[in-house]
């Protein structure tokens, strides 16, 4: 008798991911924090979900993602993990928990992994960080690095302005890049940087790089959902494509229920008991 579950046939794995890479085909991601989106997310077949420290911004109505703790992030993680069947599941580290002390980043790791479901975890940061990241990656966890715009940094750099414009700054972006895949990542988000630096780096590794702003030649795409979904009119850099404005649609559907409240309208005699 087999102990573990059959698996299920099509599921998105970490392995799948560098297939995909070799097969030229484009690897999408969107994020989800709640049980309900990611069911619809997987549903339409997308091949991975972030559980990001966005949550911060979408959730919760903070300016940064830096306030967000590793209990909340935890607990949209595993909202998130009852409803996927396909897509693989990628959750983000919160600020603070993985920050150049390798025995906490390996505890905080475990707690997410153990307590969420998760398949890998995402890191901000590149050679500074490599000492916490193979420790993560020799835990048995695999890890998803993020370089370029990385939010969590946002006062260091004092903004969320296009990342490595310099020289300098593009050969530091290169070369972290290069050390994340030797330090054994199984693929790299980049966040706003230019598109044909971004595709030097793609064509350079052999893991995908997930791209957001990073332009089209690089082996995938991850958007905030309620960006794409066009939930917040307020926030639409030119990285975003809105795919519907549900902003107008759901403002629309409370204003008429409203209306209809206090007009009595709502409920009918078929909608009574
Ligand atoms: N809803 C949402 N979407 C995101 O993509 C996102 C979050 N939240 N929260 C965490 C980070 C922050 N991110 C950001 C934030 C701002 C810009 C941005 O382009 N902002 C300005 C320009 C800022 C500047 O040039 O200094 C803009 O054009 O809106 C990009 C990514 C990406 N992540
Ligand atoms: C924007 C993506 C890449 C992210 O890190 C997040 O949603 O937190
Ligand atoms: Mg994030």
């Amino acid at each position: 008798m087999s102990i573990s579950k059959p698996q299920r046939v099509n599921k998105v794995t970490v392995q799948l991911f560098q297939k995909m890479k070799q097969h030229k085909e484009k690897i999408s991601m969107l994020t989800a924090y709640d049980f309900t989106m990611a069911k619809l997310i997987d549903q339409a077949g997308i091949d991975a979900v972030l559980v990001g420290d966005s949550a911060a911004n979408v959730m919760a109505g903070y300016d940064t993602t830096i306030p967000l703790t590793l209990e909340e992030i935890m607990y949209h993680a595993r909202s998130v993990r009852r409803a996927l069947k396909r897509a693989l599941l990628v959750v983000d580290m919160p600020f603070g928990s993985c920050s150049g002390n390798p025995y906490k980043s390996v505890e905080n790791a475990t707690t997410i992994f153990k307590n969420t479901g998760a398949e890998a975890l995402k890191i901000e940061g590149g050679e500074e960080l490599l000492p916490d990241i193979k420790k993560i990656i020799a835990a048995g966890i695999p890890v998803m690095g993020h370089l370029g715009l990385m939010p969590q940094s946002v006062h260091k750099y004092g903004g969320f302005g296009l990342r490595a414009k310099t020289d300098q700054e593009a050969e530091k972006l290169k070369r972290d890049a290069r050390l994340l895949e030797e330090a054994g990542c199984f693929s790299i988000t980049l966040e706003k940087v230019p598109a044909t630096l971004a595709a030097e780096i793609a064509s350079s590794l052999r893991i995908p790089v997930i791209g957001i702003g990073a332009g089209n030649e690089v082996d995938g795409q991850v958007l905030v959902s309620h960006d794409m979904l066009g939930m917040n009119q307020e926030f639409s850099p030119k990285f975003v494509r809105q795919y519907t404005n549900l902003e107008e649609i759901m403002t629309n559907a409370f204003a008429t229920y409203h209306r209809d409240v206090k007009s009595q309208d709502f409920p009918s005699a078929e909608e009574a008991y």
